[in-house]
């Protein structure tokens, strides 16, 4: 039996280009996002991926790559759950901000740390501990029982949200978390085993 998940972080955003911490704010995908979530779409379909069911988040960078990969392989139709649980982190007080503006406010260190660290979180918002808080139980719950009856499961999100479901996947510690970064509409191709632990990951890069 096959149990496929694809992980794929959105396409680069409006606000990824203008270099602003985004969180739960929701711009849309850029020209670029968007050549690169068809690009990944494009990939998939030459693999001759098919999906049995696609989650995304409630954000519509994430929902629009998702859309784009359904299309690329075929399957515009396909039921697609979108839930808040799989939102990027929540950048708090940062969200708006430009990320160069805050290293020359807060120094290049702190900044890294609110962006990259498992359990500081940046001021009113989410720790990456904290949005593995939400995103962990959703995966339990809602993706992995999919993957594990034997279905193809497409989920479309975010760079942190998303390093929260890697870390645990790839059963990364909490310093080796630290330089993991996931490019935008980069498809990660997991297979797992019949006891849950990750047989394969294969990253199709574009
Ligand atoms: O701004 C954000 O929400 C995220 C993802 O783009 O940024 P960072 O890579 O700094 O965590």
């Amino acid at each position: 039996m096959e149990r496929t998940l694809v992980l794929v972080r959105h396409g680069q955003s409006d606000w990824n280009l203008k270099n602003l911490f985004t969180g739960w704010k929701d711009p849309d995908l850029t020209e670029q996002g968007v050549s690169e979530a068809i690009a990944a779409g494009k990939k998939l379909n030459e693999m001759a991926m098919k999906f049995d069911i696609a989650f995304t988040s409630d954000l519509q960078r994430a929902q629009k790559t998702c859309q784009h990969i359904l299309d690329g392989v075929g399957q515009s139709d396909l039921k697609t759950i979108r839930d808040q649980a799989l939102n990027e982190r929540d950048y708090g007080d940062l969200a708006g901000l430009n990320k160069d503006d805050a290293r020359k406010k807060w120094g290049e260190e702190q900044v890294h740390i609110w962006r990259r660290s498992y359990d500081v979180p940046p001021p009113g918002g989410e720790s990456l501990k904290d949005t593995a808080a939400r995103t962990l139980p959703y995966f339990i719950t809602d993706i992995l029982p999919q993957v594990m009856s034997g279905k193809s499961v497409l989920c479309a999100a975010h760079g942190n949200s998303l390093r929260s479901l890697v870390m645990v996947l790839d059963r990364l510690t909490t310093t080796e978390i630290l330089d993991v970064n996931l490019g935008t509409g980069v498809p990660m191709v997991y297979k797992f085993n019949a006891d849950t632990s990750v047989l394969s990951k294969e990253i199709i890069n574009l």
